[in-house]
């Protein structure tokens, strides 16, 4: 939601033809033995001095499942762009990598066939996935024709691969090298030598290694707190508390401070906030002198208190927001009076569980931790950006824990085998393409304030054609269906989404959220077509109603509109009352006629064009009118407009009326409105107006509220 689409853009539409010939060649060759074998030593050579320093595309292959079962083949009774399920290959890695839009090396098979093989969707680590010498199962290994004509195996899912131990039975009696010398196989040995390699490469490897050199207990113990400190350093929150909670069962004393710290450093990141807390409790009963436990206590209380009021200090994280980047903050997620529930064709959506008021919070989510990329380097935001689905796909992959809130997800037609998610060889199978649908179809683009304190303009969403230069997935927000006239609005702070209600809501009631912006409604239907419905709001069926000639007339008006607007705005300073006068008549005839091409009540359907008009009619009068108090009457007249086209419902709001300024319904969420009251406000204050001023005040604060996420920072 509010991404870019490729049809927008020429050159990546040439891109996308580019690469679908490119996979209709390679498909041509589909069930063919390679052509040409590769001799290992040029092949080993030529990737060592390869420049790899060039760009790189990668598209997406033809679709297939992530594998569940294997038994063994060879590299020769390998066809290419098939798909040899239900089989596995062993390869062991002969160069260092390189990674590109993949981790890549040249391997070999027991037969000592060489080719390359591509690992997609494997994560930036201190660590190199493949090493000379390691030894890998491929599943389901499918043989893939290159762009520059050679071959290579091609590994989309992660689960798809498995890393074997130089112990490891399944490796073949010809690759057993020094590392299985029966001298260094004590626990020991590789205890001492994951110590040497922490924070370099391998140090993994060592402390696996380590584990399968039949241990004594207490050494057992020992590596598993060291390997729990390298499961939280690669965010594998899953695994770390796993050896942990091993380690926390038999020992006491300093090992025992450290687990409980490990323990809630692993339930921090997995924002199980209260657990955290009780381990953190525990530690600084048994270890009163623990300066860091009590710190990170008061933090998971902060976080816990967050998770379950909603109370956020906004400011705070405003400043953070302005500070970090990518502004990943470190708060919890909160769930208000809102719950999933079926809403019949429609899938499913969020409903309210108690009547709520304009302005109030109904949810504040944390994206996905680590689940949100800034592509301002890349520049261009075209849906899901295969950075997402790699980060995506390795914390699924490292945390199974975490897959239950992204399992359900909507994929559109995508249809996942049995079993995806499941736990095979210790790991769950995790399937990238239906990851890759998953953020196609769920992932939200947000803009990030530029700077603190630079904040003029909400940030949470903006015309259509702007770009939204990061992006995320939160993951109970994607179960929000779409509506042009919705009833919430979502903000961002940081990662941080923050969705309010923007209507008094019943209880029961369906939440809806415009997943793009439909200031120009004429086009919505284009960029919603990627989600495969038709919008049925009162807007999209008036805008059906509409002819090009009406919308036409309409522009026209505006832009004669907006001309006499700018005249206006610079004799503001000058004396030229006549003429000044002359120029609101002249854009009250026009907005008047723009008035007459509506037929429907705004109440039911915004008239968004108008709106523009009688909004920056209304600015423009407010800058004029300073000390001229005429001028100032007519901005409030217009202001008020304004709203109304927007469906608002006010009562009074008129100069010597005494009735006050009471919102009875509000309108439709436009980023200008905020502008409008501020304009209204300003007006009242010119008139002297004092009360109704502090009113339009009040409004202007909700429509912030709403805007921004949070009203700390109004003033
Ligand atoms: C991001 S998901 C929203 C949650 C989804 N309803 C579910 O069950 O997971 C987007 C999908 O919801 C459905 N949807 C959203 N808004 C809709 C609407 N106004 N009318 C019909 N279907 C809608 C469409 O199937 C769309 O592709």
């Amino acid at each position: 939601m509010n991404t870019l689409q490729a049809q927008d853009f020429p050159q990546i539409l040439e891109c996308i033809e580019d690469q679908k010939r490119m996979l209709r060649n390679a498909q041509s060759y589909a069930g063919q033995r390679p052509a040409r074998k590769n001799e290992p030593k040029p092949a080993v050579q030529s990737w060592l001095l390869a420049d790899l320093h060039v760009v790189h595309s990668s598209a997406l292959p033809t679709l297939y499942p992530a594998i569940l079962r294997a038994g063994k083949v060879l590299f020769n009774n390998l066809v290419l762009e098939t798909h040899h399920r239900g089989t596995y290959l062993l390869v062991r890695v002969l160069t260092p990598q390189n990674r590109m839009t993949a981790v890549m090396a040249i391997v070999e098979d027991e037969k000592s066939e060489v080719f390359l093989l591509q690992l997609y969707h494997q994560v930036e680590m201190t660590e190199d996935i493949l090493v000379p010498g390691g030894i890998l199962i491929i599943k389901d290994p499918y043989l893939k024709l290159t762009a520059d004509g050679r071959h290579g195996l091609r590994v989309d899912h992660v689960s798809d691969v498995v890393f074997l131990l130089a112990h490891d039975k399944r490796v073949p009696s010809c690759w057993h090298s020094e590392l299985t010398n029966p001298q260094l196989k004590s626990a020991d040995f590789w205890k001492t030598k994951g110590n040497e390699f922490f924070g370099q490469s391998r140090y993994q490897a060592a402390v696996e290694q380590a584990l399968d050199s039949s241990p004594r207990a207490d050494e057992c113990h020992i590596i598993k707190l060291n390997r729990s400190l390298a499961f939280l350093r690669t965010n594998s929150f899953d695994a770390a508390l796993v050896d942990v909670n091993s380690v926390l069962e038999v020992v006491n004393g300093k090992t025992k401070e450290k687990a409980l710290f490990r323990k809630a450093q692993a339930l921090y990141s997995l924002q199980r906030y209260r657990e955290c807390c009780e381990a953190l409790k525990a530690l600084c009963l048994d270890y009163p002198d623990n300066a860091a436990a009590k710190v990170k206590l008061s933090e998971a209380v902060s976080r816990l208190a967050e998770q379950t009021t909603g109370k956020y200090q906004f400011k705070k994280l405003h400043a953070e927001a302005a500070r970090l980047r990518p502004p990943q903050l470190d708060h919890a997620t909160y769930i208000g009076p809102v719950e999933i529930r079926q809403s019949g064709s429609r899938g499913r959506n969020l409903f309210t569980t108690k009547a709520v008021k304009t302005g109030d919070l109904l949810f504040c989510e944390k994206a996905g931790d680590n689940l949100l990329i800034d592509v301002n380097a890349n520049c261009f935001t075209s849906g899901a950006q295969p950075e997402l689905i790699t980060i995506l796909v390795q914390k699924l992959y490292r945390n199974p824990s975490l897959t239950s809130a992204v399992k359900g997800l909507h994929c559109g037609s995508y249809s996942p085998v049995q079993g995806t998610f499941d736990i095979i060889d210790g790991m769950p199978v995790i399937d990238s393409f239906l990851l890759t649908r998953i953020l196609l179809l769920n992932s939200f683009g947000c803009k990030f304030p530029e700077k603190a304190g630079a904040l003029k303009r909400p940030v949470g969403i903006d015309r259509l054609g702007n770009l939204f230069p990061s992006l995320g997935l939160w993951t109970f927000a994607s179960h929000m269906n779409h509506s042009c006239l919705s009833n919430a609005f979502r903000s961002f702070n940081g990662d941080m989404m923050i969705v309010r209600a923007i209507a008094d809501i019943p209880v029961d009631a369906e939440i809806t959220i415009q997943y793009l912006n439909p200031f120009n409604p004429q086009h919505q239907q284009k960029y919603i077509i990627n989600w495969a419905f038709v919008c049925d709001c009162a807007m999209c069926e008036d805008d059906d109603h509409t002819s090009d000639i009406v919308i036409a007339k309409r522009k026209r008006l505006g832009e004669s509109l907006q001309q006499l607007l700018r005249l206006l705005s610079r004799r503001g300073g000058s004396s030229g009352t006549a003429s000044i006068a002359s120029l609101i008549r002249k854009s009250s005839d026009l907005l008047a006629e723009m008035e007459e091409t509506y037929i429907k009540p705004a109440e039911g359907v915004p008239r968004l064009t108008l709106w523009v008009g009688y909004r920056d009619f209304a600015c423009a009068l407010t800058l004029t009118g300073a000390g001229l108090s005429s001028n100032s009457q007519k901005a409030i007249e217009i202001g008020l407009k304004a709203l109304r086209c927007l469906g608002f419902v006010i009562e009074g709001g008129s100069l010597g009326s005494n009735q006050g300024l009471v919102v009875k319904k509000w309108g439709y969420m436009e980023p200008g409105e905020l502008d409008c009251w501020i304009c209204l406000k300003t007006a009242y204050d010119c008139t002297g107006s004092h009360e109704l001023a502090l009113a339009a005040e009040g409004c202007a604060k909700v429509c912030y509220r709403i805007q921004l996420g949070e009203a700390e920072t109004f003033q």
